[in-house]
């Protein structure tokens, strides 16, 4: 028996090496023909827990033995390996190339002219909504749908991205900055002229999530130190108090910060019958968030329907509303026999769906940028010196109380406040790549005058944003100042953007945008630097686009300009330096701690890691807001 048991199991290991060999001579042998660059692999996975594997465990222990580190293929299986690497992994490759494994064919892009066709073909290059059911936590949604069902959900959260929205969200992204400011304030040992923050980050996630709350689910949020009397007749209970509305054990905000952080990637480990038996407190508080925030998400709902019953819908600016409308629309149509397949609205499921996705993408994506934005704009002074100087121009001596989105938004998005969060975005995306799945036969594409095979039949194309933001081809570019490297494009230059356009910039947006949405007004006429098309990705390209692109621009030039025209952000030095200290030292001593500064926040910068978006985890950068005029290290941004 034993005997029997033995060669069942060896013919199943020799079965599966040779078909391993052989699939993989044959995946290569496709990649020559097709002429396609290529690196080879022993296996490669998709899928947010297979990855996390590979980049948690198997990339780290590797890396333990020196002898792997001139190893070609660890770097490419790396699931964040265009972050880790940036653009050094490429070498000679050129910019697409594929990862062939025996189980797999992979395409990657860095190429504008490939992205562009990969977009705009969207039956061809779907999106692969296998990856995202993580998301799925509240129902389907726009996000994790493809083909008509994707297409009418589109139809549908479109209309709620209007520039009525955008002129709101520029109202409280000024007003949520001044009270992100108000907060520093009343911290132990700071003052309305000197604020001294940890961690930026955990505020410009409170912001980002008090700006979504507010213009697109309207319900608006108070800071720790406001009273909620503030709120007036907004007050909802346990939407925006500090209590938890009745019978919960959350507050909305406590339960949305919980179920939108990387926690829910346990949807995708266990079942959820498994979670809600789990003795462990993480699966408990999970569900216990989910389940809150579905009764919040549904009470919303439910007030938006009372809210168009009772006549007010035209009065609607945020994004619930139309999903809702949309909804009740079509049942109408439904019970008086009018309803075709055509104006089917949403389901309740699919309505919590959006809605937990409109908040979802819309908020760590946005806090992410604000948050970076500060910490370059510390280690980079003469370019926040330059910021500061263009906020002035354009917005004089005015209150922010009186700056209009009309006017103001257009020439401040047109100055140095559009080239520092464009900058950003390019240094960091916060989606740093986008997964497409190329069904059905191999495609043809084209890319500089000549055709190239992409493989078909399920496989995995990433447009690789981090790469792409770094390329000579697309990017104006010097020699660094910083590094010895014979161009700029890993280091922070804002003033890249205010080049004028060479001949291969994209056009300018048109009244009839691919995208579906309503064009914005701050976008016609803009005159910074315009990459080609397919060449700047971060918020994608053609159909599938991201709708929420000008909420976030609105409310990142918002808060920065609002906060660059008081306050200069200096990194905080005290680990190398006392005040004191610093107070008799010669320029080129201060000049030397600040160095120090600007390395280490640096190095904690490039240590950040990539979960739903790029993140730092572990230290953060502490950093001091003070009144401008009241800089420690103001002769260094000369
Ligand atoms: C800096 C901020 C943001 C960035 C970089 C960003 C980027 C992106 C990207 C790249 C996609 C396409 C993803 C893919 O195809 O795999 C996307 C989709 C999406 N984004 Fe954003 N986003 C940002 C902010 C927002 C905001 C503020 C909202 C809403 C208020 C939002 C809502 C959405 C939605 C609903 C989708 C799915 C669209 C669809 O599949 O049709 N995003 N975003």
């Amino acid at each position: 028996m034993l005997f029997y048991i033995f060669l069942a199991f060896s013919s199943y290991v020799v079965y599966t090496v040779i078909h391993r060999i052989v699939s993989l001579r044959r995946n290569i042998a496709l990649a020559k023909s097709w002429g396609l660059p290529y690196v080879v692999l022993p296996f490669n996975e998709i899928g947010v827990a297979r990855s996390a594997l590979i980049g948690i465990f198997l990339i780290p222990f590797l890396k333990l033995f020196p002898f792997t580190h001139s190893w070609k293929w660890p770097k490419f299986m790396d699931p964040f390996c265009h972050w880790t690497f940036l653009r050094s992994h490429i070498g000679s490759h050129s910019d697409f190339y594929a990862t062939v494994s025996p189980n797999s064919f992979h395409f990657e892009s860095i190429n504008a002219e490939v992205n562009t066709q990969i977009v705009n073909r969207r039956t061809e290059f779907q999106k692969p909504i296998e990856i995202y059911t993580i998301v799925n936590i509240y129902g389907r949604n726009a996000l994790t749908s493809d083909g008509p069902d994707w297409k009418r959900q589109r139809k549908i959260i479109a209309p709620g991205f209007t520039e009525k929205n955008n002129a709101r969200v520029w109202e409280l992204g000024l007003k949520q900055g001044q009270s992100m400011l108000g907060y520093w304030a009343s911290k132990e040992g700071n003052s309305i002229e000197e604020m001294k923050i940890r961690n930026t980050a955990l505020d410009t996630a409170t912001l980002a999530l008090h700006i979504i709350c507010g213009a697109g689910f309207g319900i608006p949020q108070v800071w720790p130190h406001e009273d909620e009397s503030i709120l007036g007749d907004k007050k909802m209970v346990g939407l925006n108090t500090k209590l938890p509305a009745e019978g919960h054990k959350l507050t909305f905000k406590e339960a949305l910060v919980y179920s939108t952080g990387l926690q829910i990637a346990w949807f995708s480990v266990f079942p959820e019958w498994f979670l809600k038996r789990s003795p462990f407190k993480i699966h408990q508080k999970l569900i216990a968030a989910r389940d809150d925030c579905l009764f919040y998400f549904k009470e919303l709902i439910e007030q938006k329907r009372n809210y168009r019953r009772l006549g007010f819908e035209q009065d609607a600016t945020d994004l619930i509303s139309p999903l809702v409308k949309a909804s009740d629309d079509a049942e109408r149509a439904k019970a008086e026999g009018n309803g075709t397949s055509q104006d089917e609205g949403l389901t309740e499921e699919e309505i919590t769906g959006n809605t937990f996705i409109i908040m979802f993408a819309g908020h760590e994506t946005t806090a992410n940028v604000l948050h970076f934005s500060f910490l370059y704009l510390a280690i980079n002074l003469a370019s926040q010196k330059h910021l500061q100087a263009d906020i002035d121009e354009k917005v004089g001596d005015r209150p922010p109380s009186s700056w209009s989105y009309q006017v103001d938004m257009r020439n401040l998005f047109n100055s140095m406040v559009g080239g520092v969060l464009h900058e950003t975005i390019r240094l960091i995306p916060p989606v740093p790549h986008i997964p497409k799945i190329s069904r059905g036969p191999v495609k043809q594409v084209n890319v500089d005058g000549r055709t190239i095979t992409i493989p078909g039949n399920d496989s995995f194309i990433h447009l690789e944003n981090v790469t792409l933001n770094r390329s000579r081809r697309y990017y104006p570019y010097s020699p660094s100042k910083v590094t010895d490297c014979s161009d700029d494009l890993d280091d922070f230059v804002p003033e890249r953007w205010l080049q004028k356009n060479t001949s291969s910039g994209s056009e300018a947006p048109s009244e009839k945008q691919v995208d579906g949405l309503e064009v914005a007004s701050f976008e016609v006429h803009g005159s910074l630097f315009r990459p080609v098309k397919g060449a700047y990705m971060a918020f994608s390209e053609g159909p599938r686009s991201c709708p929420g692109r000008r909420f976030a621009e609105v409310e990142v030039i918002a808060v920065l300009s609002l906060i660059f025209k008081q306050y200069t952000v200096e990194l905080d030095v005290r680990p190398w330096a006392s005040d004191e200290e610093l107070e008799k030292m010669s320029q080129q001593q201060k000049r030397d701690v600040y160095g120090k500064a600007q390395k280490r926040a640096l190095e904690l910068i490039r240590g950040s890691r990539m979960t739903f978006t790029v993140k730092m985890e572990g230290d953060p950068v502490p950093v001091r807001f003070v009144r401008q005029g009241k800089e420690r290290f103001g002769d260094l941004a000369l």
